[in-house]
Parts: C-alpha cells; sequence; structure tokens
C-alpha cells in the first residue's frame, strides 16, 4: 500500500490552473523529489496535501484511506508535516518550547523531564543532536531547520514534505541533512522534498515526480535518470543547463579597492572584521559563506546604508564609505539584494508588474519612466526576456509564483546599466532554466566590463560561475581561492572557519 495517493487533483486561482488533473503515490519509505519550473505548482500541490489550501476538486489517499484536510492540523493528525522555506518558530523560546508549542491543551502540566525523554528518543533514533534548552536566536539555520523536523516528526508525522530545504545549507549541512532523510527512510518514513538543485535529487532521491505548467509531465526512477535527462523532462525539450565561466578581458587595475573595513553591529559585536579586497572590471569575485557571516552588511556598507567607522572602498576615487546611497547609485553602484522574502524588499506585492518596475524608475528621479507607456513597454521586456510566468503584466506580483517575482526584482535592477554590480542570492528559488537566464544576463555585463560581487549560496554554482571566490566566516575573510582549484569540501569547510592547505589560495594577485 502507498503511503500517499493523490487522484485528480485541481486548483485554480482565479483565471491560473495552478494545478490540473495531478496524481502521484507516494511508496512507504521512499524518497520523491518534486520537480519542476518556477510556477509550474509545485507549492500549490505540496500546500493542499499539508492542508494549506484545499483542493477544488480530485481525493487524497493516506495509507488507503481517504482524506480531507480542513486545516494543516487536520495533516498533521493524519501524520503530514510540512518544514517550510521560513521556519514557523518563535526566536525567543528554546527548542523544547518551540517542539512542544501548541500542546498546552492536551496536557500542560506534562513533565518537562517527560517531554526531553520523548523528544530526545527521536532525535537519538534519527541521529540529531539538538540542545534543547538552547533559545532558537542561539541557532544556525541549520539548527533551526533541524527543530522544525524535530517538532514534526513529534507531532507524529510519517509523511515528511520538505520546501527547498537545502537552500540555505553549506554542502556539509546539506549532507548532514540528506543522511537525516534517509534514516528517516530506514525507519519507514516518505518524504517529498522540492529542490530545484539536479545534482541532489540525483543524490538524495528514489523516484522524481516532474511538474510542467500545472501537469504531471512525468514519474521516473531516479537510477534511470541523468541531470541533463530531468532538465529536458522538467522543461519539455532540449535544453543546455550547464552554468559557465565566460572569458572577459578583465580591467588593469581594480575598479574597487576595500581596506580594512570593519563594522559593529548594534550589539557592538564586530559584524565585518577588517576585509581587504580588490574588484576589477570584467570580473565576478563570488562571495561564499553560511548565512549571516557578513553578507548582508557587506552588501550595505558598499551601497551607503550601512555606516561603518573603519575603512575605505575606493571606487572612481571616491570612499564609498562616505557616500549617500543615492551619491552611491549616480557613480554607477547597483545592488540587487533578494532577500529570503522576496516582498520584504523592494517590490510592493499588491502593486502590478509595471506599477513596481515604474516605482524603482521614479525613486530614481527619472522621469522617463513616469510615462505609464514606457513603464508597460519595459515591463513587456522584462516579462519577455526572462520568461517570467504571469497571465499579463497587469497581475499583481503577490501573485506570482517565487521564482517569477524574483526574475522581475532582478530584471528591474539589470535594467539600470550598472558599472559596478552587487548581486545578493539572485538564484534562490530559480529553475534551472531561470537560473541560467540570469548567468548569462551577468555574463554579459561582465563582458561589458562591469565589476560584479556575487553574494551566494550554492557552491556549485559559485565555483563554475566566477572568476575568484572570496570565503567568509563570521565577518572575516578565510581566503580568497581559484575555484577551479579549490575542492567544495575545503571551501565548505572554510565557511565553517576552518583553515585549508595554503597551497590551494589563490590570493589577490
Ligand atoms: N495565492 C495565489 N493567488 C494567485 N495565483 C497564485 C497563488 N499561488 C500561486 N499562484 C499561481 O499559481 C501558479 C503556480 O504557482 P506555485 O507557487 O505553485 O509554483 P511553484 O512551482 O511552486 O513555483 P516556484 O518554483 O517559483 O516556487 C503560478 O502561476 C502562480 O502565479
Amino acid at each position: 500500500m502507498n503511503a500517499l495517493e493523490v487522484r485528480n487533483l485541481t486548483k485554480t486561482f482565479g483565471s491560473t490552473l495552478a494545478n490540473n488533473d495531478i496524481s502521484l503515490e507516494l511508496r512507504k519509505g521512499e524518497i520523491l523529489a518534486l520537480l519542476g519550473e518556477n510556477g509550474s505548482g509545485k507549492s500549490t500541490f505540496v500546500n493542499q496535501l499539508a492542508g494549506i489550501y484545499a483542493p477544488e476538486s480530485g481525493e487524497i489517499f493516506i495509507d488507503g484511506k481517504k482524506v480531507e484536510f480542513k486545516s494543516p492540523q487536520d495533516a498533521i493528525s493524519a501524520g503530514v508535516g510540512m518544514v517550510h522555506q521560513h521556519f514557523k518558530l518563535v526566536e525567543v523560546m528554546s527548542a523544547l518550547e518551540n517542539i512542544t508549542l501548541g500542546e498546552k491543551a492536551a496536557g500542560f502540566f506534562v513533565k518537562k523531564q517527560v517531554l526531553f525523554e520523548k523528544i530526545n528518543e527521536i532525535q537519538n533514533k534519527f541521529g540529531f543532536s539538538i540542545d534543547l534548552n538552547r533559545k532558537l536566536y542561539e541557532m544556525s539555520v541549520s539548527e533551526k531547520q533541524t527543530v522544525e523536523i524535530i517538532k514534526i516528526l513529534y507531532q507524529g508525522a510519517r509523511i515528511l514534505i520538505l520546501d527547498e530545504p537545502t537552500a540555505v545549507l553549506t554542502p556539509q549541512e546539506t549532507e548532514k541533512l540528506f543522511a537525516v532523510l534517509r534514516r528517516m527512510k530506514e525507519n519507514g518514513c516518505s518524504i517529498i522534498i522540492i529542490t530545484h538543485k539536479l545534482n541532489e535529487v540525483m543524490e538524495i532521491s528514489d523516484r522524481v515526480a516532474v511538474m510542467r505548467k500545472g501537469e504531471n509531465a512525468g514519474l521516473v526512477e531516479t537510477s534511470s535518470c541523468t541531470e541533463k535527462s530531468l532538465a529536458r523532462l522538467m522543461l519539455g525539450g532540449k535544453f543546455d543547463y550547464k552554468v559557465t565561466r565566460v572569458a572577459a578581458g578583465r580591467s588593469q587595475n581594480p575598479v574597487l579597492v576595500v581596506k580594512n573595513l570593519s563594522s559593529k553591529n548594534a550589539y557592538g559585536k564586530k559584524s565585518l572584521d577588517n576585509l581587504n579586497f580588490d574588484l576589477y572590471g570584467g570580473e565576478i569575485l563570488g562571495v561564499a559563506g553560511i548565512v549571516g557571516s557578513g553578507q548582508k552588511e557587506l552588501c550595505e556598507s558598499l551601497t551607503g546604508l550601512l555606516r561603518v567607522e573603519n575603512g575605505e572602498a575606493i571606487f572612481q576615487n571616491q570612499n564609498l564609505l562616505k557616500l549617500s546611497p543615492i551619491e552611491i547609485k549616480k557613480l554607477g553602484v547597483r545592488m540587487n539584494f533578494v532577500p529570503e522574502d522576496r516582498l520584504g524588499m523592494g517590490l510592493a506585492a499588491g502593486l502590478d508588474i509595471t506599477e513596481n518596475v515604474m516605482m524603482r524608475s521614479y525613486s530614481e528621479e527619472s522621469h522617463f519612466f513616469l510615462d505609464r507607456k514606457k513603464g508597460s513597454e519595459l515591463a513587456t521586456d522584462i516579462v519577455e526576456r526572462y520568461a517570467i510566468s504571469t497571465p499579463s503584466i497587469h497581475n499583481p506580483v503577490r501573485q506570482l509564483s517565487g521564482g517569477n517575482i524574483q526574475k522581475v526584482l532582478l530584471g528591474r535592477e539589470l535594467e539600470m546599466h550598472p558599472k559596478f554590480l552587487i548581486v545578493a542570492y539572485p538564484f534562490r528559488g530559480l529553475d534551472v532554466g531561470a537560473t541560467n537566464n540570469i548567468i548569462n544576463m551577468l555574463n554579459e555585463q561582465k563582458k561589458k566590463g562591469v565589476a560584479i560581487l556575487l553574494i551566494g549560496e550554492d557552491i556549485d554554482q559559485l565555483c563554475a560561475l566566477c572568476d575568484r571566490l572570496m570565503v567568509i566566516h563570521d565577518g572575516s575573510i578565510k581566503g580568497i581561492v581559484n575555484p577551479e582549484q579549490t575542492s567544495k569540501e575545503n571551501i565548505g569547510l572554510m565557511m565553517m572557519g576552518k583553515s585549508v592547505p595554503a597551497e590551494k589560495e589563490d590570493g589577490n594577485a
């Protein structure tokens, strides 16, 4: 008997047919990868399995028994739990409190010791080692994710759905997560994992379900696939998805020279610790680091959003650290920071694509785009060039899928013809096709001689695309390496603050 069976599920949003007649079987003890382009309907599908959306038609069976979920609680009671991209945890509470949250009604006076034992039993069974007394705000992203998983297991889930769980993990943390997933599988759990990373699909899944434009596009055994065949299945044709570093003439002198850049956070702790690096025109300098290692502060200090006490960043004979954001923009410095919450920065969710494109131009004090016709043309151009899937440019951006929201955000920035471009997490949540579009755009900018600082989270992508890679840990530079000569493992170790053999480092030369 299958752990989960879905028959003919259909869900529409207005005129968008997000899921059209989807059927799927999840076997007991299998890891099923769910793959599909941005906007193909993956989130809509799993949200129905987790009780967040109600299907319009179709049926769901758990262990052969038909179920109807009216809330996530119903799904959990039936054994289905979901780990979202944005954790639903309370920062000021301990791991124990978070895991047992919502249990009050069932037994407010349950002894803490009993809870500890119960949770630690789960930890031992699956190989977790979380200190249950620690507060969430003291934990790394990977530890928080573990708390989420323990919470779901504690609630009795046997079917786990993970939505892009590796997006914010280091290679080592990803391996650890995969080891846990394999252990769950051995213990009879069934898992659906959404990921855009084809190498991960190949590594962790038993089968792959592919969605295309809201429909089933295939269900295949992973052992019979290659990354290429999966990409083809997903995109419905031939596709060259390989990330490539293009050759471009690097400028003779650095375009940006950063010296002794240091900053402190609100509590007086160093958030950037004496950074020294150069950036040349026509090169992509990658920045790799665990989330929260100083990436945000680096972006903000170079764009005038964060005042730092020490150091200098010389660009066109001016110290960027002393200029205002507007003055910096006028010099041709552009930043595109894609935050975890894409709508949190730079886009107005309720406005349509045209209005969002115009809004940026308006804030730049250019009267050119205040002309709505010009705004529509640019919006149409961006939608076409970045293959944004939307019924029209007049749809509120809130209704676009995560990946498509991001394409609007990035497309808008790249239209501003930068000289020095800071791009943070541009591939977050993007499918291979969209990623390829963005890579081509960045390579095009590089060929034009633009200096690009690329802050990323996928080491494979960074290594394949960047000319040099700066690895940071806890606000300081652990090394600037030649990505062609440095192993992924060593980069991962440096991200965790460890030193690696010096001969592999490339320095700034
Ligand atoms: N709440 C909503 N209101 C209106 N339209 C929606 C809503 N949620 C999703 N859609 C639309 O349904 C389609 C499927 O979106 P969904 O988020 O399920 O795709 P996805 O495959 O998860 O994409 P991504 O990989 O970018 O996260 C898209 O066209 C999207 O614009």
